[in-house]
């Protein structure tokens, strides 16, 4: 029904006086349906002979109210086109938009209306039981009615004080019978739902709120999951602790929850957009890489240069495609990142640059914004354990960013392998036991242990494990060496100098990537194509990863089967970028490329170079034509 018509101004504004009425109604229109069918049911089956189980009836219904509209998209700020106005004691309130508040911005004006929240699950409590109305009856006037917990008090059930029927006149009684047999029972949990970071602004603190689901809400959402949550907000007094003062805390008791993970990551983009794009590869198509690099430009463009590691975050975010091989295992589609670097070689820009590309994004450092650090912990909360979700889990369908990546505890260390490979975390602890989905990419940012020493394998130089550092795609190390030639380009970009003309005729083509197009592009080739190796791109791939398992490398723990699997993920976002659903050799080699530069020694470039001070060629296809060439040698291919 639209929210302005009369009945459903009157659920908005006093949802406690008419949903249970409602629930009433539902649970009568179920009582009578019951008998019906259940009649139909006794003479069908006893006609069929068939041995059908009867009707059976629920024991608690209720009305669920879903709100939807384009308010929900925005929570707490009013649309114009959404605002209704009506003018009230000479005031103009915009009631509807009010009721989709931010969690940040609810307020006890907010108390009593149904309200709809938006946010993520940052925690989920046990499953409880908790006792549901009590019936008594007046010892006076014998007449029965139900006494209902109350939340405020921990749902604690007052005694009743005088008999609740005033008609035909007051019964005055104050003693009652409590009816023992009528206990009623309600399942119960209680979660934390905190707003998303993405609609705040950078250095907000995001807000949290308790939610309480009964009955068949119950375990319907997991930390991590995003939901949109319609309901009362009330308060509860904190536990009484000793020497805490006991305080009310907003509560948001919950009449209807969607969870919306996947419509959140669904963004449509418009048909002009995709025609652009289009447009944007026909006129490159006799040179693909000046416009793949035309691209990788508007990647992080405060940065300058750095080619190799622009290149590589953009095929991580688009990453591969998910499969499961021939034994049936799930191999994943996300791509992980991991760029090794001196101070102040531009880590922690690409990061936060990669975060703004991505629908759903974390950042976060090695040892977690949270108590829950990177993955899932268990929290006492009011006396109560309950599940926490780590920056994984929140990122999940996303991505998650990690800076100081070696800093993390040493709880994360093992857990965080499960995360990034079979993408999900399993927890059982103080009873709590469940698995969190975490399909995310990682994107992690660390400096060397000291001096960056090229004749020590990556886990000397970083005091990762082997196994962890085999799980990232690619790993790059950007080692601020002395290069005059650099330093001197760098400065200029930076001081803005006048930029030369060569870098002229690329300043239109920036103009044509700014970041909404960018992430629309990226979006939109994650979602469109699912490309599939050719031939020949098999052949590439396979004889490289012969070469590299029969050279004994110090990084034998980069030569894995992951290996493969990273090159196949790694070629398969190069045909995505390339706007192809199909790998072809180009992005092949180009994907071997990357793993090279991933590599401090490199198995088939003879120079792969430090990937700080690689920049973008003038001539891109000529150049990898050179290198084509001198790979497909290499590798013994005509
Ligand atoms: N190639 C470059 N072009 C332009 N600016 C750069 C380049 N490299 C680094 N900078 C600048 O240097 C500063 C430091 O960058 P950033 O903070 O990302 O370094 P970092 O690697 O994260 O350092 P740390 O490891 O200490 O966190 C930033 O302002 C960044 O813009
Ligand atoms: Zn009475």
């Amino acid at each position: 029904m639209e929210h302005d018509s009369p009945l459903a101004h009157e659920i908005l504004f006093e949802p406690t006086k008419y949903l249970p009425l409602f629930d009433e109604a539902a649970k009568l229109a179920q009582e009578i349906m019951y008998e019906q069918t259940k009649k139909i049911w006794e003479n069908e089956s006893y006609k069929e002979g068939l041995e059908r189980p009867p009707p059976t009836i629920k024991e608690f219904v209720h009305v669920r109210i879903e709100i939807r509209g384009p308010m929900l998209d925005n929570p707490g700020k009013i649309p114009f086109f959404n605002k209704l106005s009506v003018y009230f004691m000479n005031l103009t309130v915009s009631y509807y938009a009010e009721l989709c508040p931010s969690i940040g911005r609810v307020r006890v004006k907010h108390r009593g209306v149904l309200l709809t929240l938006k946010g993520t699950v940052i925690r989920s409590g046990s499953i409880k039981m908790i006792e549901g109305e009590r019936e008594y009856e007046c010892r006076k006037c014998k007449k029965r009615f139900k006494v209902h917990p109350e939340l405020e008090s921990r749902n604690s059930i007052p005694k009743p004080i005088f008999c609740p029927f005033q008609k035909p006149k007051f019964c005055e009684s104050t003693s009652f019978q409590l009816l023992e047999g009528n206990k009623v029972c309600h399942d119960y949990q209680e979660i934390k739902i905190q707003e998303s970071t993405q609609v705040l602004g950078v250095g907000a603190i995001p807000r949290s709120i308790p939610v309480i689901l009964q009955d068949d809400l119950v375990d319907i959402v997991k930390a991590g999951d995003d939901v949109i949550v319609t309901g009362v907000l009330t308060a509860k007094w904190s536990p009484d602790l000793k020497d805490v003062r006991c305080d009310l805390e907003p509560v948001f008791v919950a009449n209807y929850v969607r969870r919306i993970n996947e419509i959140k990551l669904d963004i449509e983009i418009p048909d002009d957009v995709i025609q652009k794009f289009e447009n944007f590869w026909s006129d490159f198509k006799d040179t693909p890489l000046k416009g793949r690099n035309a691209i990788l430009r508007a990647i992080c463009p405060q940065v300058y240069g750095l080619f190799t590691v622009k290149l590589a975050v953009t095929l991580t975010l688009i990453g591969g495609v998910q499969h499961v091989d021939g034994s049936g295992t799930k191999v994943r589609g996300e791509s992980h990142l991991l760029l090794v670097g001196d101070p102040g070689t531009g880590k922690s820009q690409f990061l936060k640059f990669a975060a703004k590309l991505s629908k759903r994004s974390v950042i976060t450092t090695g040892l977690g914004s949270t108590s829950a650090g990177l993955t899932v912990t268990a929290v006492k909360d009011g006396g109560e354990w309950m599940l926490e979700a780590g920056a994984l889990v929140l990122a999940d369908g996303g991505l998650c960013c990690i800076d100081e990546f070696d800093s993390m505890r040493e709880h994360d260390r093992a857990t965080i392998h499960e995360a990034m490979e079979q993408q999900t975390i399993s927890i059982a602890k103080a009873g709590l036991v469940t698995t969190l989905s975490t399909k995310t990419i990682v994107f992690g940012a660390t400096n060397p242990k000291g001096q960056y020493d090229p004749n020590q394998s990556l886990s000397v130089n970083t005091t990762l494990s082997g196994p962890l550092i085999s799980r990232f795609d690619i790993v790059l190390v950007l080692l601020d060496t002395k290069n005059p030639e650099w330093d001197k380009v760098v400065s200029d970009h930076i001081l803005d100098q006048a930029e030369s003309e060569k870098n002229k005729c690329h300043e239109d083509l920036d103009k044509m990537w700014p970041l909404s197009t960018l992430r629309s592009y990226i979006h939109f080739v994650k979602g469109y194509f699912r490309p599939t190796l050719s031939k020949e791109a098999e052949n590439v791939i396979s004889r490289y990863y012969q070469l590299q398992r029969s050279i004994a490398t110090e990084n034998a723990a980069r030569t894995t089967v992951r290996m493969l699997e990273s090159l196949i993920r790694l070629a398969q976002a190069h045909a995505r970028l390339m706007f192809r659903n199909e790998v072809t050799r180009l992005d092949a080699i180009t994907a071997i490329l990357c793993i090279e530069s991933s590599m401090t020694t490199s198995a088939i470039v003879d120079s792969v170079g430090n990937a700080l001070h690689s920049n973008f060629t003038h001539n891109p296809d000529q150049e990898y034509a050179k290198q084509e060439e001198q790979i497909l040698k290499k590798l013994k291919i005509s």
